[in-house]
């Protein structure tokens, strides 16, 4: 009867192509053991090369070698080909500050993309189950994800090359148990399924229980659910993605810039999506700490009446809004440098969460101006537009009441700037490419001193102010 309901699934799903070679992920628990036997039955029939891939985390010591050497050895009884490692996972962590469950996933991918790749297998067939998919739904539900995160664990989905297939989605744990007695299979205990000190663990036995003596077919209702919703993300990813093409006005491996007014011309759930396709286009594999959060950020960063704003997202992406572009950046091109934000006077850029930089036209000069931390000139001796940008190699500026150019690297050491906070200075120029001001640190000689001027010409002057918001007031 499991037979059938799995063979039924695979072929509503096409899961799998006959005579293809198929790499099983076993831990040695029973869900993989039982999944690793389903196919091996099957084998032949479907002419299937099966191969049997297992990382040991080195998590347990002696112990968890066993379960490698457990799973070899029950793969050398039936014949099957076993490929296994043992990966320093705790070390691991140590490098990439990373959960013990994220770390040892990361490394078993790694290791299951070598496998694929030494087999040109075409799938990677992992054992979770039905109660895997209720919990992973209800943990996605608690911590406030949506669309395609909603939808719990895919059916089948592309990796490396390959496709991930998930052939015991249909069958709850019960009925692989059922499986695992029919065919007297041994299997290794992980005993870290038994604490409760894991969020999984919490909802299988506190909330699983509960939702089974409602609805005992509580898994198969949750696999449908997840399959409809799996069907309407991808239509409306399509649509996101055929949306977002028209407002993309530029697009490389590390950079995008759109069109903010034909960005907001589409609507909000393809918005989303459409944020989303960039994220994952721009990230390759989405950080864990990247949350919903950081698109409302980004959604309402391009709604507020601010001209322009930057957001700095996890692994070193940055968001800048300027006007009627947005762009998002990663890696070389936001390591060091902003990108250059244009200052419309008048007008105001955000250039960190609390700190901007604020054009505009005056008549008459404040008297009470004074300090670092504004810059004045007439309009007469400066070109528009005016950018705010980081420095580059060489910038020199001319000083006010000094002859000759200095080295803006000079002027940070005398200044002792740190290292790491001069490539985020922000540097002020106009449009021939003239520094004339480097915020808080010093005035270019186009600065305009109402001291030194005899004339009482009726000037207009541009006044730059450097802004810094008190959050906590
Ligand atoms: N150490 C491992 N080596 C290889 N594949 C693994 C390993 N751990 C998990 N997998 C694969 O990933 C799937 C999901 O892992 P998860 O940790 O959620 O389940 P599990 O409780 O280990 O399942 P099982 O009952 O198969 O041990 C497993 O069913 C298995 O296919």
């Amino acid at each position: 009867m499991k037979f059938d309901k799995v063979r039924q699934f695979i072929e509503k799903h096409q899961l799998l192509k006959k005579g293809s070679t198929v790499v099983v992920g076993v831990s040695g628990g029973p869900d993989s053991i039982a999944l690793l036997h389903y196919l091996w039955t099957f084998k032949d029939k479907w002419e299937l090369s099966l191969i049997a891939a297992h990382v040991d985390h080195m998590f347990r010591g002696k112990q968890s070698y066993e379960d490698l050497l457990f799973v070899k050895d029950f793969c050398e009884k039936l014949q099957i080909t076993f490929e296994g490692t043992s990966i320093d996972v705790p070390e691991y962590i140590k490098i990439h500050q990373l959960t013990p469950q994220v770390a040892a996933r990361e490394c078993r991918y790694q290791f299951y993309s070598r496998v694929l790749e030494k087999y040109s297998a075409q799938y990677l067939a992992l054992a979770h189950h039905g109660d895997d998919q209720v919990e992973t739904m209800l943990m996605r539900m608690v911590r406030g994800s949506y669309g395609k995160g909603l939808a719990g664990i895919p059916v089948k989905r592309d990796f490396h090359g390959a496709e991930i297939i998930r052939p015991f989605l249909c069958l709850t744990r019960d009925e692989i148990e059922q499986y695992i007695d029919e065919f007297h299979l041994s299997y290794r205990v992980d005993p870290s399924n038994e604490k409760d000190d894991y969020q999984r663990n919490r909802f299988r036995h506190y909330v699983l229980p509960f939702l089974k003596s409602e609805n005992p077919n509580v898994a198969e209702r949750f696999q449908t659910i997840s399959e409809l919703l799996m069907e309407d993300e991808k239509l409306l990813e399509e649509y996101a993605a055929q949306g977002i093409e028209k407002a993309v006005i530029e697009k490389t491996e590390k950079k995008v810039v759109f069109l903010i007014n034909e960005f907001k011309s589409l609507p909000i759930s393809l918005q989303r999506r459409g944020i989303q396709l960039i994220l994952k286009y721009l990230y390759k594999s989405i950080p864990s700490n990247l949350a919903t959060i950081h698109i409302d950020q980004l959604l309402s960063l391009l709604k507020t009446k601010h001209p322009s704003g930057i957001l700095h997202f996890p692994k070193g992406l940055i968001v800048t809004k300027s006007y009627h572009q947005c762009t998002l950046a990663i890696g070389e091109e936001t390591e060091k440098h902003y990108l250059p934000l244009e200052l419309q006077v008048p007008g105001e850029v955000f250039i960190t969460d609390d700190v901007s930089i604020k054009a505009e036209w005056v008549k008459d000069i404040p008297k009470t101006m004074s300090g670092v931390d504004y810059f004045i000139c007439t309009s007469d001796h400066i070109a528009l537009p005016i950018h705010i940008r980081t420095r580059k190699t060489g910038d020199r500026m001319t000083l006010k009441g000094m002859v000759g150019t200095k080295k803006l690297k000079d002027i940070f050491i005398d200044e002792k700037i740190p290292r790491e906070k001069r490539d985020r200075w922000p540097v002020v120029v106009d449009g021939n490419g003239e520094i004339l001001w480097l915020p808080l640190l010093k005035k270019s000689r186009f600065f305009f001193d109402q001291r030194e001027s005899t004339s009482n010409n009726s000037h207009v002057y541009l006044l730059l102010q450097y802004i810094l918001y008190n959050k906590e007031l």
